[in-house]
């Protein structure tokens, strides 16, 4: 029989990738839910519901008409800098709603696959961290997002957090870059662009979330999962293996410490994640960069 599969956040970047690779399964029957209309209005491989997942009454509704066996919540206020000078609006998206998502879940006996981040940890070390780490997050964001997976594991009897870091891939019209496609589009056009040289990250194809995720759905324990790329590198040379793979004119990118990039929001200096415990248990094998650089400009 087919599994009923809810994912929230389904304009998103992150979310339309998940929905396009299980609505694609005969396995699965899909629906997307998202605040906004349907970004791609002609598909017909799933359904497609909008709602506010911070109106209680509709998230109720939404859950009584799916009946799901299988939530993935993408959705979230997922700028950094918007967050911090947003604060509440961040606690309506990121904890209060994510956590009505979680109680609906057990009212319905759904597993729910909650999406977190790197952002969690405070980044005053120089080794990967592992899911028994404790967070220690330095910006809101980070603070709502380590609010939201604790609020999923008190209230949830079937979960996986699974934290992701540095997304990058094609993005639809209408959902935001990310840094691989912000440097390709720069160095295309001959434009400069300055990168940090001091933050670290593990940076993660967009197509290996959805791998993550899907085994996340048949996997059968709780808990947390670091679900990213295999290599932890700066930004800067992010940058440069972007115009290395692509064959464009690495001058172009300046490397500037964090100091002189002068970020209005804190990030964490070093904040890539091991993928050890996802190897071993669900047989995650992610795309290596240059992989997935290619793959994403093929
Ligand atoms: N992108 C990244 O590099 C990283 C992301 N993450 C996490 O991964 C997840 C996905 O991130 P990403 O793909 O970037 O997210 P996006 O910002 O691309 O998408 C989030 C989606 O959430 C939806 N949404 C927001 N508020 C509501 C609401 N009240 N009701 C219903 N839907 C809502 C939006 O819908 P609509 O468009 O319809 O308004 C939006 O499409 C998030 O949890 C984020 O914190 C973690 C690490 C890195
Ligand atoms: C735009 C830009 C970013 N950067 C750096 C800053 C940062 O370390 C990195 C990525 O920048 P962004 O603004 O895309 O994202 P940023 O807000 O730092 O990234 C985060 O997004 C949220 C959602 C997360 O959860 C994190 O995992 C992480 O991916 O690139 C530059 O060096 N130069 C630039 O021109």
């Amino acid at each position: 029989m087919q599994q009923k599969i809810l994912i929230v956040g389904a304009n998103g970047f992150t979310g339309r990738r998940i929905l396009d690779t299980l609505s694609g399964k005969a396995d699965f029957q899909v629906t997307g839910c998202s605040l906004h209309p349907d970004i791609c209005p002609d598909a017909n491989s799933y359904r497609f519901v909008q709602a506010d997942i911070r109106d209680d009454a509709a998230v109720r509704r939404l859950f009584e008409e799916i009946q799901p066996d299988i939530v993935i919540n993408t959705s979230a206020l997922s700028s950094p800098d918007y967050c911090e000078n947003h604060r509440e609006e961040t606690d309506e998206t990121n904890i209060h709603a994510a956590a009505r998502l979680a109680e609906n879940c057990e009212r319905l006996d759904s597993r729910l696959i909650h999406l977190s981040t790197d952002f969690v940890f405070g980044g005053d070390t120089d080794r990967l961290y592992t899911e028994e780490d404790m967070p220690a997050p330095v910006n809101y964001y980070g603070r709502s997002k380590w609010e939201s997976e604790q609020q999923v594991a008190r209230l949830c009897s079937n979960y996986a957090v699974a934290r992701i870091v540095v997304v990058y891939g094609q993005p639809l019209p209408g959902q935001h870059g990310n840094i691989v496609r912000l440097v390709a589009d720069r160095l295309r056009s001959g434009q400069p662009i300055r990168v940090v040289n001091d933050q670290w990250r593990t940076p993660t194809f967009v197509n290996d979330v959805a791998q993550g995720v899907e085994q996340l759905i048949s996997h059968p324990s709780n808990g947390l999962f670091h679900i990213c790329g295999p290599e932890c590198l700066t930004i800067a040379d992010i940058a440069c293996r972007v115009a290395d793979v692509l064959q464009l004119d690495a001058s172009l990118i300046q490397p500037v410490s964090t100091a002189e990039m002068q970020e209005a929001t804190p990030r964490p200096r070093f904040s890539g994640l091991s993928i050890d415990k996802a190897r071993r248990l669900l047989g995650y094998r992610p795309h290596s960069l240059d992989e997935g650089i290619r793959a994403m400009f093929s």
